[in-house]
């Protein structure tokens, strides 16, 4: 096996390895300062000015087939992000983000040919209900990947907990995640029910999904 390994040139990565280790026995694993305090400002602060620019638009539910807005089911507004387009800010996303997928894809076999991001503001007062990430149409999403961009001291008062709605031997237990600076969530998108408690004040991010095919 290290034989193997070694000749396909393969350093093993803790991060990562506690990271696939997660995924495969709860379904999703919360990664601090996967982002430095640095990274996240450069990243925050593109969100900022292309928000600024009017760039966003509001989030829809479905995918492009069959999308409609509604307001009722999530408040966000978001903008994708093109890879091919990136700014410094988003070559840093990209780098690590793509240093992870190569890593599951030489280790887990997970076969992620493709993967979507975008930016994504939950102005106050919006929220995102309860949801499955995989439309029914399309289950090209395997992985669901959230990265928190708010600013330092983000309180529990300010609301918009990721909570994730687990089963545990048959019983739904309910995962609160904060949505701190520099923090990774990632979660199996065919499997794990989520929603975006109510903000009471900004709340930034970048959401997106490894896909297969
Ligand atoms: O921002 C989050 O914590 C989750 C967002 C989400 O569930 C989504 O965009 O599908
Ligand atoms: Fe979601």
């Amino acid at each position: 096996m290290n034989q193997l390994f070694e000749d396909i040139d393969f350093v093993e990565n803790p991060q990562y390895e506690r990271i696939i280790e997660n995924i495969l026995t709860q379904q999703y694993c919360i990664v601090e300062d996967f982002f430095t305090v640095e990274d996240v400002s450069i990243l925050r602060q593109s969100l900022i000015e292309k928000h600024e620019e009017d760039a966003f638009k509001k989030a829809a539910i479905g995918n492009r087939v069959n999308e409609v807005i509604v307001k009722s089911i999530r408040g966000d507004v978001i903008l994708w992000i093109d890879e091919l387009k990136a700014n410094e800010a988003e070559m840093i996303f990209f780098n690590k983000i793509n240093n992870l997928i190569n890593y599951l894809n030489k280790t887990c076999f997970l076969g992620i040919l493709h993967k979507e991001f975008h930016y994504a503001l939950y102005p106050e007062g919006t929220f995102y209900k309860r949801h499955i990430d995989t439309f029914q149409n399309d289950d090209r999403r395997k992985l669901s990947i959230v990265c928190y961009l708010n600013e330092d001291g983000w309180l529990p008062e300010n609301g918009g907990e990721l909570v994730l709605y687990l089963d545990e031997n048959g019983k739904e237990v309910e995962k609160v995640i904060y949505p701190f600076p520099g923090r990774l969530v990632i979660f199996e998108s065919q499997i794990i029910e989520h929603e975006v408690k109510p903000v009471n004040v900004e709340r930034m991010s970048i959401t997106g999904w490894l896909k297969t095919r």
